[in-house]
């Protein structure tokens, strides 16, 4: 995940290979507490992991519930229906899957065991409406107070062993605000209507007011009872009962399907940007229990060329400029979301209507939506339950505020097609339903060459040029690369395979071949880590033997500007600046003076225990300074742009932040 302040989205090109998707967010959720709440185990596969399930399992663990990890899934134990923690308050973050059926299932159980439950969220949870399924247990007896504001969490959940809920008259709802409380109430129901001890259970019917909206997700809540043994009975949209006598029975194992939501995402990209080869959505498809595949049926009207399976979605460009369309999109209320963002490479004006719910969640989404999207360019007309977007005529770079919103971060980087850049403020938003988005993105979206930013850092030795470049590079997201390593993981590399130290040919071969990755200053071969290895003596004579070999040049050569790819780089070395990346955007030259050179040398061999005399280190590095500086290939020297930067009397986080100065100069990103 990104834990940065903003993320930089250079202009990218063109999309296309396979993307497996993380778990439904929507079904884990409802999984989890069906199994929390029933008798025995639950295996569960391939849950979604993000912010939104780690407080429902939370959640869980505080009422009771035994979670176990076992290979990559998770067992949960549930209670049986039955309170073995009577007193808990629960974090719920912004989760409304978590809150609204937790409230809804803690409200009963305290009503009818006695208790009482704390629910509270972050503070826009706080100003999410809950209001409408508050009446609607009231309604049962459940005795449920606000803690802030009346209609809005946080909540206290409270009651007396052998309470009795009115269950004999039907309950109300209404179902045009969400159909989370639908949802939460059916969830929640069985708890009351299997009847304790002797006692026989009783039918209870819910009625639904108004309009439900969002329907399809009661419908992943029906099918989910049903696979934990309870088969609601329904009449249309308006009446639901909850038989009497049910109890979750858990079907032993669930696989949880790829997050339908997220797929919006990709089928976008594809239908943006592969060009050449598809992309493959993995996880996913016509099988899906989720509403939000049909987002591929819009996509297919705007133009995409996609073609599904049951458990799989291809997709590639089709029409382009992608087709305007008009849609109710009450049926696809999060993915929508991404239509509104395709709009931007549209023919004309698209129209999303029936969007109200849009208002009430992670932010008031039709306004943050017409705020950012104007940003980038294009016309946009908002109303109480529409957005309009037309496209620009002319692309602006834009900071794009992303309102603590998954979604937003998620739709607005595809907004980056299109020749300049886009920024994603607090791109770890994303952690709510997707905490690895930009990775996934950045693994099929591709751009050319020099349109990926490079950041270089060249200077001498000991300048503490390793140091700066990674720690700016995990300031940006970006790659990092120690160009310096790469001709001893050479050596490590044809050491280890056996190739001769004279074999130029034999040994670019396997260069080409490395599977190399940076963390920060750590680097791994082929998913080992290496770093120790590289300072050995034979490694480092090797090194130098086969520098000198042309092939092997030209090899690392390729294999350094390989690093170059999104969201960005930054590379440090001795000729970044001059020879490997002459088009670099900021090019730095890193000194300090020869005496506080030596002494951070001095201190750093001290820290690993080995004894050194200050004037002789220094004397080593003026002596190597002028060899650097006079070398035929590649001396070292500044490029002729770039920035001096002496060090001598900076901390490092000094450094950083003028060469972060520097660089937000450069940006088009004015903020
Ligand atoms: O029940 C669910 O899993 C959800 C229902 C929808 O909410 P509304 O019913 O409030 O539209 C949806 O937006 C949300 O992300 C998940
Ligand atoms: C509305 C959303 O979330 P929640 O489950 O919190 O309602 C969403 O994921 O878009």
């Amino acid at each position: 995940m990104f834990a940065i302040p903003f993320l930089d989205l250079p202009p990218l090109t063109k999309a296309s290979g396979q993307i497996r998707l993380p778990g439904s967010k929507s079904i884990s959720n409802r999984v989890l507490l069906l199994a929390g709440l029933a008798e025995g185990s639950t295996l569960v596969h391939d849950l979604l992991d993000s912010d939104d399930t780690r407080v429902m399992i939370e959640a869980l663990r505080n009422l009771g519930c035994d979670l176990a990890h076992e290979g990559g899934a998770l067992r949960i134990t549930g209670i049986g229906g039955r309170l073995s923690v009577q007193q808990a308050s629960l974090f719920l973050g912004n989760a409304g899957t978590a809150m609204r059926p937790l409230a809804a299932a803690l409200a009963v159980l305290a009503a009818t065991q006695g208790g009482q439950f704390e629910l509270s969220g972050v503070a826009r949870m706080h100003e999410r409406p809950i209001g409408d399924l508050v009446d609607a247990l009231r309604q049962l007896g459940c005795d449920i107070q606000y803690l802030g504001n009346d209609g809005y969490p946080p909540l206290r959940l409270a009651g007396q062993p052998q309470g009795q809920l009115a269950t004999g008259a039907p309950v109300r709802v209404r179902g045009d605000v969400s159909s989370q409380f639908l949802t939460a109430l059916l969830l929640a129901l069985p708890l009351a209507s299997s009847g304790q001890g002797e006692a026989p259970g009783t039918d209870i019917v819910i009625e639904v007011d108004g309009e439900l909206i969002s329907k399809p997700y009661v419908e992943i809540t029906l099918n989910l009872l049903a696979r934990f043994g309870i088969t609601v009975q329904r009449d249309g949209w308006q009446r639901f009962t909850v038989p009497a006598g049910s109890r979750y029975r858990s079907p032993g194992a669930v696989h949880v399907e790829g997050d339908a939501s997220s797929a919006s995402y990709f089928v976008a990209l594809g239908a943006i940007a592969a060009v050449d080869a598809p992309v493959l959505i993995e996880g996913v498809g016509s099988a899906s229990i989720q509403g939000d595949v049909r987002f591929v049926e819009a996509a297919v009207a705007m133009g995409a060329d996609v073609r599904m399976e049951a458990n799989r979605i291809e997709v590639r460009r089709g029409a382009w400029p992608l087709r305007a369309i008009t849609l109710d999109c009450n049926h696809i209320p999060d993915a929508a979301m991404t239509l509104a963002v395709m709009a931007l490479y549209a023919d004309g004006p698209t129209r999303l209507t029936n969007i109200a719910s849009w208002r009430v969640k992670e932010t008031d989404r039709i306004a943050a939506m017409a705020i950012e999207l104007r940003k980038v360019g294009a016309q946009v007309e908002e109303g109480a339950d529409f957005i309009e977007v037309r496209p620009p005529q002319a692309w602006q770079p834009a900071a794009i505020h992303t309102y603590d919103d998954h979604r937003m971060a998620m739709c607005l980087s595809l907004a980056a097609f299109n020749g300049v850049p886009v920024r994603i403020l607090d791109p770890q938003c994303v952690g709510k339903t997707f905490p690895d988005y930009f990775e996934a993105l950045f693994q099929l979206a591709h751009t050319h060459h020099d349109l990926v930013p490079v950041i270089t850092i060249d200077g001498p030795t000991a300048s503490g040029k390793g140091t700066l470049a990674s720690t700016l590079a995990a300031s940006l997201g970006y790659h990092f690369l120690d160009s310096g390593s790469l001709y001893r993981v050479a050596a490590l590399a044809s050491l280890r395979q056996g190739v001769a130290d004279t074999d130029g040919p034999g040994i670019a071969a396997l260069i080409s071949k490395l599977r190399l990755r940076f963390d920060g200053p750590r680097l791994f071969l082929d998913g080992e880590e290496v770093s120790d290895q590289l300072r050995r003596e034979d490694v480092g004579s090797r090194a130098s033997k086969i520098s000198a070999l042309g092939d092997v040049r030209a090899a690392l050569y390729a294999l350094q500007v390989s690093f170059r790819r999104p969201p960005g780089l930054v590379a440090d070395g001795r000729d970044m600046g001059t020879v490997i990346f002459p088009d670099a955007a900021l090019k730095v030259f890193l000194t300090a003076s020869p005496a506080t050179r030596a002494e951070r040398r001095h201190k750093q061999l001290i820290s690993k225990g080995i004894s050194s005399n200050i004037d002789d280190l220094r004397a080593d590095l003026e002596a190597r300074d002028a060899r650097d500086r006079t070398r035929a290939i590649a001396p070292l020297q500044p490029a002729e742009d770039a920035l001096l930067l002496d060090n001598s009397a900076q901390t490092v986080d000094e450094s950083v932040a003028q060469v972060l100065g520097w660089w937000e100069q450069r940006t088009p990103f004015g903020i």
